[in-house]
């Protein structure tokens, strides 16, 4: 079957990221606030004689463009539910920082899952999506679904959270990337150090006053609830990241925080002029690889060609 399908999926940041303990299956029981935000990959999906992925844009080395690649993982999951073959070309336009904790390689497992489940005119439903997508990783049905959304389990149960109005963010990236299990390998090593169960009991509680500000849009009761039990972790590992928090928070921003397992940095600007200043400052302190501005929450991936 020839003809393609093409879909645009944001990048993730946890408002709040709470991490509970570690499980026998290797992860750890969560409780998080996800926001979309309107930075995209675009994923294309066509009919063709086998398997293959082409990676464009700035940081396409940094991602495999074999069958470990997390849209062709998805196309294989897909394919093999649809008793199809996976013989599609994959292109992938890739502006989410690679390995930045925002969520990149599950954004395009969720574009390859629309553009196929599209492009193979497949009755599927919304629950047996998510499922495949939770298979692929447990950021993955969160990039489906899009919008603010609270996630629990190893982040892959999602419920819709209500909110009011956009939130304007700044995104400092770094120039090298966090590997996600080092970074949950760091907070276990962390609280084993400090010998203290109370963290990890606590993060499993719902961020029920971060919802609540979320809901009322007052973008000054949600900066102050912004929380990561990530971050001790992250800045364990890349220390340089406590000068970007601080040049972030100088320049203006409301507050400061490590995105999911890091290294980016997203702050919270009062609004969309103040996001620009801020980015301009931040641009100009040399504490970051590359500064963008961006708005959420925003929908989950949507499908925007089809031929
Ligand atoms: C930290 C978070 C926060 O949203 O995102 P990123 O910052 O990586 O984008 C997520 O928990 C990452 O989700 P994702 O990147 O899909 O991770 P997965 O592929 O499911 O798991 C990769 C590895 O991370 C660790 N892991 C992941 C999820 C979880 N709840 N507990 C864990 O301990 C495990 O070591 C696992 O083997
Ligand atoms: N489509 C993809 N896009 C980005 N990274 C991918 C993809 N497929 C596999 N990967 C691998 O997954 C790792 C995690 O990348 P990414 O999902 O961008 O970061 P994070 O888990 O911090 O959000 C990368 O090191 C990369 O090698």
């Amino acid at each position: 079957m020839m003809g393609g399908a093409t879909a645009r999926v944001p990048a993730k940041i946890n408002l709040h990221l709470g991490v509970g303990p570690l499980r026998d299956d290797g992860y750890h029981e969560l409780s998080t606030l996800y926001c979309a935000l309107s930075l995209y990959d675009e994923v294309t999906v066509r009919g063709d004689d086998a398997l293959s992925v082409t990676v464009r844009g700035e940081n396409r080395r940094q991602v495999p463009s074999d069958a470990t690649n997390l849209a062709a993982r998805a196309v294989v999951a897909l394919a093999r539910h649809a008793g199809m073959d996976p013989h599609v070309a994959i292109t992938i336009d890739k502006t989410i920082p690679v390995a930045g904790g925002m969520a990149g390689g599950s954004a395009d497992a969720a574009g390859a899952l629309v553009a196929a489940a599209r492009l193979w005119r497949l009755d599927i439903a919304r629950d047996e999506l998510l499922a495949i997508a939770a298979e692929l990783g447990s950021d993955v049905p969160f990039s489906v679904v899009g919008g603010a959304a609270l996630g629990t389990g190893r982040g892959e149960q999602l419920l819709p959270v209500l909110h009011r109005g956009a939130l304007h963010w700044v995104l400092a990236v770094s120039g090298s990337g966090l590997s996600t299990p080092d970074v949950y390998r760091e907070i276990d090593r962390l609280r084993a150090r400090d010998g203290d169960d109370q963290p990890a009991a606590a993060g499993v509680a719902r961020p029920d006053e971060l919802m609540q500000a979320l809901a009322s849009g007052d973008v000054r009761a949600v900066a102050p609830l912004l929380h990561n039990d990530l971050q001790p972790a992250a800045l364990s590992l890349q220390p340089m990241l406590r000068r970007t928090l601080r040049a972030g928070r100088e320049a203006g921003a409301l507050a400061g925080i490590v995105s999911g397992s890091g290294p980016t940095c997203a702050f919270l600007c009062a609004d969309e002029d103040a996001a620009v200043r801020v980015a301009a400052e931040l641009s100009g302190s040399g504490v970051a690889k590359a500064v963008r501005t961006a708005s959420g929450p925003v929908a989950g991936a949507r499908l925007i060609a089809v031929n």
